[in-house]
């Protein structure tokens, strides 16, 4: 499996250097054959190649299985014609990869305040209240007069279908059900569109259950009571919302895993940003990208129908709960590790199999 790694901003270089030797530790024990192909983006490449993503950058990641996105500092850029293209959204646009699946989970060892709870957020991840990524309808923020600003928010049948597919077959391989998140209370034409087509996909998965919550409610609730939910699917911004909540719910924001899916292509991405506040310290958590990149490997083995590549990812999501519960962690899940010392830990329970 070929996978492109390209580090990120600010902590992006900590947690993607602990992420490859995972990586590396998982290609050596399941016999993987990774090829890891490093390369750049963001600002690193704004300085040295003129823009933040090159298209010869693109053409290597279509060529290759896989990408491994590090965090970028995306606030920074400003002017798309000036380069400075949000590589997120350059490859979820470029890529297809309209599936952005993002679980969080407690994990034994510590403290549930919340009590344990098992979900998964399922965010559209191509159109929606983005304006950059509405650029099929020549992009979605206008400046009207200098005191006046229109945002658009794009919302399509087939952007809720398939997204909607990809919560109910994913809801039959856990405990089926499918919560709808949405705002068709105001927004009434384009998410009662939206419940309307999750309620039409839903009629072929006669076993999964449904129910749906409007998306303020919804953040009430899932502080309440997180473990009534298994899959909620929702659209772009409020699923980018809810999913930063219910990973720091889950006990920290670093352990927000995340797998921007297509039909093609996929990109292991943590859901966090770059965390300036505490970037070049070694004390960012690794789990959410190296927790990314088992879900890339889980992915690569259900679509190739190769097994070696799923047992590497349960190896992976088994051995970070073995070390969070042996307080082998950062200390924003309550260990006393660095972001390199985890990562090192995570690699010797690997290799000891
Ligand atoms: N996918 C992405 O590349 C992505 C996602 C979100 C934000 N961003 C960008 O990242 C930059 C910084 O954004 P922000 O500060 O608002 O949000 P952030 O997600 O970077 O950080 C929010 C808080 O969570 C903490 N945190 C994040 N990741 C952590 C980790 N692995 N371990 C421990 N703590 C962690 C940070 O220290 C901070 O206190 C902005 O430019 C933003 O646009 C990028
Ligand atoms: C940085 C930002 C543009 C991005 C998004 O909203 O898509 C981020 O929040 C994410 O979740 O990856």
């Amino acid at each position: 499996m070929k996978i492109v790694v390209i580090p990120g901003d600010g902590i992006g270089p900590e947690t993607m250097a602990t992420t490859v030797d995972v990586l590396e530790a998982a290609s050596k024990r399941f016999n993987l054959n990774l090829d890891l192909q490093h390369d750049i983006a963001g600002h690193e490449s704004l300085k040295r190649n003129g823009a933040t993503v090159t298209p010869e950058l693109l053409e290597k990641v279509r060529a290759a299985d896989g990408l491994m996105l590090g965090p970028m500092a995306t606030y920074d850029f400003k002017d798309e014609a000036k380069g400075e293209v949000n590589p997120s959204k350059f490859f979820r646009k470029s890529l297809d990869l309209y599936a952005n699946i993002r679980p969080a989970r407690t994990y034994p060892g510590m403290p549930a305040r919340l009590g344990e709870f098992d979900l998964v957020v399922v965010r559209e991840n191509t159109e929606g209240f983005y304006a950059d990524r509405n650029v099929e309808s020549g992009g979605s923020e206008m400046l009207i007069t200098p005191d006046v600003v229109i945002s658009l928010r794009r919302i399509t049948r087939l952007c809720c279908e398939r997204i909607a597919r990809s919560a109910f077959e994913l809801a039959m391989t856990r405990k089926k059900h499918v919560t709808i998140v949405h705002k068709a209370n105001v927004l009434k034409i384009a998410d009662g569109m939206f419940i309307d087509i999750c309620h039409q996909v839903g009629k072929e998965f006669p076993e999964v259950t449904i129910d749906d919550f409007i998306v303020d409610a919804m953040m009430a609730h899932v502080v309440r009571a997180p473990q009534r939910f298994d899959v909620i699917v929702t659209t772009n911004m409020f699923g980018d919302i809810l999913s930063d909540l219910t990973a720091e719910l889950s006990g920290s924001l670093g352990l927000g895993g995340s797998l921007n899916a297509g039909t093609d292509h996929a990109m292991g991405q943590a859901a966090h940003g770059s965390a300036p506040d505490i970037a070049g310290q070694n004390i960012a958590n690794p789990f959410s990208l190296i927790l990314s990149a088992a879900m890339l490997l889980g992915w690569y083995g259900q679509r190739k129908g190769q097994q070696a590549f799923n047992d590497a990812a349960a190896a992976i999501f088994d051995v970070v709960a073995d070390a969070i519960a042996a307080g082998e962690a950062t200390r924003d899940v309550g260990g006393k590790l660095g972001t390199k010392e985890t990562g090192e830990a995570v690699v010797r329970r690997l290799a000891a199999g």
